[in-house]
Parts: C-alpha cells; structure tokens; sequence
C-alpha cells in the first residue's frame, strides 16, 4: 500500500522536488537515528500576535478631543492538531515544518475592536503523540478522529484607550501592544496502530510468521537482528476481517538496559492488544528463551509486561521439534500459566490459519488498552496565563550597577507596553512595584539610577517615579493636558488606578465604573482631514447626529 502512494506520488513531482526530498529525508535520518524506525517530525509552531489597542478619541463640537473610543485588538490565530483518519503518516508535516498563524487585527477609533484570526488546524493521523521538542514531554496523544489538541495559543489582543478610562482620567492616551502568539518546536510521533505485536528471541521466525500471514514482505534471514525496523503486515481473515500484526525488532537480553534497540522500539508496540510470543522450537532450551524474553519486558516496561500473551513454538517442520513438541508443548503451557500455547510452522504455514482467527477472537474479546499516563504539559497556555507571576533577579559583580529581571509574566507585560505613550509607560511602573519587583530590587541595593533589563527593554531604576525615560515635552504636554481637565481634588488623591495580577482578575475585568458614559451607540467620529477647511479651521458637517 505505502509503495502505491509513493509511486502515484512520484509521478506528479518533478525530478527536482524528488531529489529534494531524498535529500531532506536523508538529512532527517541522519540526525535522528530513530527516524528511519518511526515515522516522526519535528515542526516549529507560532501562534499569531494579538491586534494592537488603538488610542483614539471622539470628535465632539467645539472642542477637538472628546472621550477615548480606541478599539481592542483582535485575537491572534491558535494553532491546534486534530486526529484525521484519512491520514497514515506523519509524512506532510515533514514538508512543511514552519507552521504560523495570522495576527489579530489592530483595534480601531470609535471602539471598534479589531478582528480576530482564524485558527489553523494541522491534520495529523489517529495516534499521534505530541510532545514539546526541548523538554521532551508529552503534550498530549490525538486518539479518537476529529480530536484537537491546542499547540500554541494566540496572543490576546491589546486593549484600546477607551478600556484605560476612568473618572479621572478621561482622556488615557495609552493602549497596549497584543500579547505575542507562543511559539514552540514540536516533536511528533505516529505510535504504531497493531492489534498484535510479535516477540521473540531473534531467530525464532517472527519475519517468517509475518510474511506467511500477511502480504507483507520483511527481511528473513538465518541471523539474528534482520529485523531493525518494525514491519506492520495486515491478515486478511476475509469478510472485511483484518488483523493488523507488528514483528517488533530487537527485543533482546539487555535491551532494557539500554542493549541492542529493543528500549527505541518498545514504546511503538504499547497499543496492541495482544502480543504474540515466537519461540525457536530449534533453540538448545525453548523454555529458558522464553523467560528471558518476558524478563526482558517486565523490566522494561510493567505496561506491556500485563499484555496478554498467545505463545507459538514454532519450527514443528523440523524433526528434532517434532519429536520433543509434546514434552516442550507442556513445558511452555507450565511456564505460561495459560492455555494459550499453539505449535506451527511459519515456514510451511502448518496452523497459520487457525493462529490467526484465534488471534482474530481473542483480540476482539480484549479491552482497547488505556495507555501508560505519561506525564503531561500544557501548551495551551499563553504567556499571561500562567499562574505564576514569579520573577527572578540576576545581578553580575562585575557589572554592578546592572539588574536582570526574568518572568514570564512581566517579561510578556513588557511586550505588551506601547513605549512611545506614556502613560502606558506609568502603568508598566505601576506593574512593576505591584509584582514587588521594585521592592525587592532596591532591597537587593539597586541605586537610583541603576540599569534594569527586563526582556530586550532597558531601564533606569526610579523607584516610586515614573520611567525616566519620558521625554521632557512629552511630559509636559501630559501635564498641561492633565490641567487643563477639571479635576476633584479628593479624586486625584485616589489616583491608585489599581493593577491585580492577571490571576486575580485584574487583567480582563475592567472596573464598570471606568465605562461611565460612553454606551454602544456610538454618535461620535474621529476627526479626518476633510474636517477642516483650508484654514484649518473645524467644520461642522450636517449629518451629525446628537443622540445626548
Ligand atoms: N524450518 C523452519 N525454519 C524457520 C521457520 N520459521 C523461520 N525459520 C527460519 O529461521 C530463520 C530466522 O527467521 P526470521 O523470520 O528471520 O526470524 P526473526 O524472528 O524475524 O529474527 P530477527 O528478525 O533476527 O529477530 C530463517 O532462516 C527462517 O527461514 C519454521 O517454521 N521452520
Ligand atoms: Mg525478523
């Protein structure tokens, strides 16, 4: 079947894309020696940034700066996996390894939010495990069709100056950047989908036994270790009947430890339902092989040690089998604690048939195998949502005078600061003492003054001032415009806009109270060019209408 594929494949590629991808596929082999075994890919996913908040402000008559009506950037676009049964392999991702998702749109003026990206889902077959490149763990396993696992969530978008408005502060000229998309590199892995996996010693004939039951051609060979690479042969029992067996390679003594590839392989098998147990009726002591063998399995793995077993002796054809079949037959029936023992040929096929549509019942009769929990991480989390707001301070000796400050979160906060405004850039202060950065940094001996790095932004330690970075006119254009409001005294006492941790609700939920009058209707414009005449001056245009 894979040769079919392969070859109608072949003839719509032009001989530069097939050289290609040898050539890629050569590369992947090499790097990764368990490439050649499995099918696997490694692909780097990036979410999308949300929109940027926009800073804007209603026209009103008479006075050229009404209320904050920036709009809300959109969402960037996730990116999930979803099981497809329409697919075998892993084989697409392999060609497209950069996987990206669109950006939210930026918000725009009169509130309006800006739109969000669409998702991107990546096609994957029905068994796919699905683990984070650097640390190696298991995100997640898409068993079932239509099942979706998030791999990188989409930045959120930035909110616009209209979300900044409170009772005194009703003109916010700030917004914030959207959150960036998580980016990470995926490993992904095909487990193998068998109802029967065969063990053995090698040599016992588990290639032999394959190929008689199935169309599938593996290597036979009278030496150990023909078989490297797990071969998958499918039974026809007829009547749409099917039995999907696995010749495992390299299940040896020593393989738990590390020996041969038995320990690379064994993972492959955890899903079939039954394992088929090949012993070399030929071998000096049948009976010594096979526990070595199980052995070899309960230390390596409890999981599939717990499979239940169908035991063959084969080699019956033989004639020194055949005169001590009967002796080993109830040596092995002891050994195992069952019934299940059978005695064949795989080379002549003597009893092939009836191993087979036992299998075929006894496999029916087993539980689909619930898999090994394996330790999961979830990448389903953006930057801000992780639960920790932890930070961490690095200073050098030899650089005194120069602090380093890692978090996730106010890393991603830094992100999302729009620098050139600043008020946005207040905030960020305010952050930083409410997270008990500052307090901590000053405790460590920062001076004022002092070099703070926090992502790729640099600082000046002012604790308790806002950033020094301010440019002087802008900060006196704030000050003139902050005047030129009215404002009650006691209300400017109160001016602690309160920041939460994004975890205590602070970072979605804004207070009603700064939506005070400003409804959905919107009745107001931003002011274009053609809203002045050529002196410059305001010109009321008729269809404005006044709703209050
Ligand atoms: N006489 C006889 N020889 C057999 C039988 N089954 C397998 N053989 C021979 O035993 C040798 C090994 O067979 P394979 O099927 O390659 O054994 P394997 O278990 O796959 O071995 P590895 O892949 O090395 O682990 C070959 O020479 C086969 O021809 C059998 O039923 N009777
Ligand atoms: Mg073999």
């Amino acid at each position: 079947m894979a040769t079919e594929v392969f070859d109608a494949d072949k003839e719509q590629e032009t001989k530069k894309n097939q050289s290609r991808r040898i050539q890629s596929l050569q590369k992947t082999e090499k790097d990764d020696p368990e490439w050649k075994f499995f099918d696997t890919a490694r692909i780097h996913v990036q979410a999308g940034d949300g929109g940027t908040g926009c800073v804007a402000f209603r026209r009103e008559k008479g006075e050229a700066r009404g209320g904050p009506n920036g709009g809300r950037g959109g969402r960037g676009g996730s990116l999930y996996l979803i099981a497809d049964p329409g697919l075998n392999t892993l084989m697409p991702l392999r060609q497209k390894v950069h996987v990206k998702a669109r950006q939210g749109r930026n918000g725009q003026g009169k509130n309006r939010d800006g739109t969000s990206a669409d998702n991107i889902y990546i096609r994957v077959p029905p068994g796919t495990v699905v683990r984070d490149l650097k640390t190696q763990k298991v995100a997640g396993e898409l068993r079932e069709a239509g099942q979706k696992l998030l791999v990188a969530k989409g930045g959120r978008g930035g909110r616009g100056n209209a979300a900044f408005m409170t009772a005194r502060r009703t003109a916010p000229k700030l917004a914030e950047r959207g959150e960036p998309g998580s980016a990470r590199w995926l490993s992904v892995e095909l487990r193998l989908l068998a109802d029967v996996g065969f063990l053995g010693m090698p040599n016992a004939g588990k290639s032999t036994l394959l190929a008689a039951a199935s169309a599938a051609r593996p290597k036979i060979a009278n030496y150990p270790f023909t078989t490297i690479v797990p071969n998958l042969g499918v039974c026809d029992l007829g009547q749409g009947a099917g039995l999907v067996l696995c010749d495992i390679p390299g299940l040896i003594e020593g393989a738990s430890e590390g020996a041969g590839m038995g320990g690379a392989f064994l993972r492959h098998v955890q899903r079939c339902r039954v394992l088929l147990h090949v012993v070399d009726g030929t071998s000096e002591d049948p009976i010594r092989d096979f526990n070595i063998i199980n052995k070899e399995l309960q230390q390596y793995d409890e999981f599939l040690a717990q499979k239940p077993q169908v035991v063959v002796l084969n080699k019956i054809d033989v004639p020194e089998v055949q005169e001590r079949q009967e002796e080993l037959m109830e040596a092995l029936r002891t050994a195992t604690g069952h019934s299940r023992v059978l005695a064949i040929s795989a080379a002549t096929t003597e009893r092939v048939q009836e191993l087979m549509g036992r299998l075929r019942k006894f496999v029916n009769v087993q539980p689909v195998p619930d898999l090994p929990v394996l330790p999961e991480i979830d990448l389903s989390k953006a930057g801000l949502d992780y639960d920790s707001d932890d930070f961490e301070i690095q200073s050098d000796p030899s650089y005194p005078g120069q602090w380093r400050v890692l978090g996730e979160y106010i890393e991603q906060m830094a992100k999302m600061t729009h620098w050139e405004y600043p008020e946005a850039v207040e905030r960020f202060g305010r952050q930083l003492e409410a997270l008990g950065i500052s307090a901590e940094l000053a405790r460590r001996g920062a001076q004022d003054g002092d070099l703070i790095m926090i992502d790729q932004y640099d600082f000046d330690f002012s604790p308790g001032m806002t950033n020094v970075y301010i440019p002087p006119d802008l900060l006196e254009q704030e000050e003139k415009f902050a005047k030129s409001k009215t404002m009650k005294k006691e209300e400017e006492e109160n001016d602690q806009t309160s920041w939460r941790p994004f975890q205590e609700g602070g970072f979605l939920d804004v207070d009603v109270e700064e939506f005070v009058g400003f409804g959905e209707e919107d009745d107001w414009d931003l002011l274009e060019d053609d809203d002045f005449d050529e002196d410059g001056a305001f010109v009321y245009s008729d269809d404005e209408v006044w709703t209050s």
